[in-house]
């Protein structure tokens, strides 16, 4: 058993429980594998750090249900090889379900959904939604996009061709094989907003023509087009509307505030704080959006829902919430339980307060989150520091 896999025992994990009644341990084996296992997949620890080696063969796949063919669907991911993605393709697949995952591998990576490549239930394609796709399914999950403010801002052009040609392209598809089609939505569509909690019933506060923009009119186009081929043509549509999210696969150079804050902690560096770090944002852990996504799937329900943890940090707080964890779990944050600032110039049109109301989703889906921000923090801290080591 590999140092990182004894630390993660002694995390307690019944809080980290899925509401679709799949272990945390069965979860985790998919993104912290024990290298000392024959079937781990995680790259071979290499002593020459300028090469890397896979494993070739593996014994078996991990173990998916069996389900009556009556009850297994067809489900395509878009973004699947993703963040967010590749959980939901892994819970998916572990639910016995076929899986189609579609992603352009512009933030994505095959190595997240390297679990399942070549297994009869998945299948994976390159492609990039912006261009039309036919496939045979029975519900969609359209969740491509770059969602990192430093990666859509990258090429705003192409974010705004996502988030309308995507979806536009998702939506036909849908309306062709009748699926039942969830778009991936954002807290982002309420922009900086005037009202707290944000209720789904707010219209927002955006700026139009702002570097944000591209992402936020882009998400809000895209409920838009959603709800059009709703009432126009009858889809069958579900919109979650998805608050800051954080888990292990994260990419490193993501940019956003979770895995910068880790990785400047992990490594003794300054935490970038932008401005005066007095903005607020509601961290939720990917497991619980995962439930939450799927939830809203199989739910009746229609309209747009939040699904965040309502537990509200300043990025001050957050930033000696993260140092102290990392502290915890073994890393190196310098200077003895202080945590070394550095203030950089704040961020043009940077949301101020984000907290998501989710009485709705209570009532509705009957989901609220379960994990803690700190047990999620655990859990991604010990990722982080494995990829380091790798
Ligand atoms: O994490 C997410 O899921 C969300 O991330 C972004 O929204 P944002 O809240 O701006 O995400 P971050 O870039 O992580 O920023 C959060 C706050 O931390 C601050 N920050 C970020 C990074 C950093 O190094 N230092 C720092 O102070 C930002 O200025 C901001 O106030 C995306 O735009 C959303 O679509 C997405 O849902």
């Amino acid at each position: 058993m590999s140092a990182i896999q004894a630390a993660a025992e002694n995390y307690p994990t019944h809080d980290l429980q899925a509401h679709t009644n799949i272990p945390v341990e069965t979860l985790r084996a998919l993104y912290l594998p024990d290298r000392d296992l024959p079937n781990g997949t995680a790259q071979n620890a290499s002593t020459d750090s300028t090469t890397v080696t896979f494993p070739t063969v593996r014994t078996e796949y991990p173990a998916v249900k069996k389900l009556n063919p009556l009850n297994k669907k067809r489900i395509l991911v878009t973004g699947g090889a993703g963040f967010v993605g590749s959980h939901l393709v892994d819970r998916l697949m572990l639910m016995g379900h076929d899986v189609i995952c579609i992603d352009n591998f512009f933030t994505g990576t095959k190595s997240n959904v390297s679990n399942w490549i070549g297994h009869p239930n998945f299948e994976l394609i390159r492609h990039d939604v912006v261009d039309p796709i036919m496939v045979e399914v029975d519900q969609v999950y359209h969740l491509a996009c770059p969602a990192s403010p430093v990666h859509y801002q990258s090429n705003p052009v192409k974010t705004l061709k996502t988030g309308f040609f995507g979806t536009y392209n998702m939506l036909g598809l849908s309306k062709r094989v009748k699926a039942r089609f969830l778009l991936a939505s954002t807290s982002e569509i309420y922009g900086s907003p005037a009202e707290h909690p944000q209720q789904e019933e707010y219209w927002g506060h955006v700026n139009p023509i702002g570097p944000r923009a591209c992402y936020d009119e882009g998400k809000r186009v895209a409920e838009a087009l959603t709800y059009s081929y709703s009432r126009q043509d009858g889809v069958d549509v579900r919109v979650a509307r998805i608050f800051n999210t954080f888990g292990p696969r994260m990419n490193w150079n993501d940019g956003r505030v979770v895995s910068n804050f880790i990785l400047q902690a992990l490594r003794g560096e300054e935490v970038t704080i932008y401005g005066d770090g007095e903005a607020t944002r509601s961290f939720q852990y990917i497991h619980d959006l995962v439930d939450g996504l799927i939830a809203l799937m199989e739910s009746d329900c229609k309209e747009p829902v939040n699904l965040g943890n309502p537990d509200e940090f300043t990025i001050n707080e957050f930033a000696e919430t993260v140092s102290r964890i990392v502290r915890e779990v073994g890393g190196k944050v310098k200077g003895e339980g202080e945590v070394r600032i550095k203030h950089l110039p704040p961020v043009e049109d940077d949301p101020q307060r984000r907290r998501p109301d989710i009485e709705r989703a209570k009532e509705k889906i009957g989901w609220e989150p379960k994990v803690s921000v700190l047990d999620g923090l655990r859990e991604t801290v010990l990722y982080f520091k494995r990829t380091l080591e790798e």
